[in-house]
């Protein structure tokens, strides 16, 4: 019996417009279940006004499985940097008001620049809930964490978001100097998804 014929559903919507997340969940669930992202059923995002990765993931998730009317599974994640005390956090993406990765970079840079390396410490947190419809008042929810450090400037140019300012203590390099399978191996949101599989009995 193959391993998609365990999931509960053959198609699945990622409730994303987040090109980078998209390619990675894609890469990650691609051969169990047919991946389809949510742009093939609605434009609009919806507004992330949840005060917690939870809120805002299940927000995104039945926004999705509303519009498409297929399971969705959506992706809330964010950087929690130590000596911002967990900032950005679930603001991450809205850090510079709205001005794209570039401008939360550079943003992030300014507000360390007096912060020595052994307090520059922070953590990619990864939510993920997958919901079978819309008012799926059961929804599996699913956490990662990764663990590094932000540098004093960016390197590499694989990934999205903070890749470039976040350095990987197991690998000695930035995120954004990973391959994109090895990021997929030990991201947050790798590890997140580790847990899923599991929760769908697919490993
Ligand atoms: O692996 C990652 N590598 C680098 N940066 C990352 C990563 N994972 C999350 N991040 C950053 C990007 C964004 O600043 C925020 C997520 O915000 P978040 O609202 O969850 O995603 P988003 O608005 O980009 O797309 P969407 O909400 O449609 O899924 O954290
Ligand atoms: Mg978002």
């Amino acid at each position: 019996m193959s391993e998609a014929s365990r999931l509960p559903f053959s198609q699945l919507v990622l409730a994303s417009g987040n090109a980078g997340k998209l390619a990675e969940l894609q890469a990650m669930l691609g051969n169990e279940v047919e991946v389809i992202p949510q742009s093939r059923f609605v434009q609009e995002e919806v507004e992330e006004t949840g005060l917690t990765f939870v809120e805002n993931a299940i927000l995104k998730a039945r926004h999705a499985a509303r519009a498409s009317g297929l399971p969705a599974l959506a992706d809330d994640s964010g950087l929690a940097v130590d000596a911002l005390g967990g900032a950005p956090g679930i603001y991450s993406a809205r850090y510079a008001g709205g001005g794209g990765d570039q401008a939360n970079n550079a943003k992030l840079l300014e507000a360390l620049q007096d912060v020595s390396d052994d307090k520059r410490g922070a953590r990619f947190i990864s939510v993920l809930v997958l919901m079978l419809h819309a008012e799926d008042p059961t929804p599996i929810i699913c956490e990662g964490a990764w663990h590094g450090r932000i540098m004093q400037e960016p390197r590499g140019s694989q990934g999205f978001g903070y890749d470039p300012l976040f350095w990987v203590p197991e690998r000695y390099c930035a995120s954004a100097e990973l391959s994109y399978a090895d990021k997929n191996r030990i991201s947050h949101r790798a590890k997140a998804m580790a847990d899923l599989r599991k929760r769908l009995g697919l490993s």
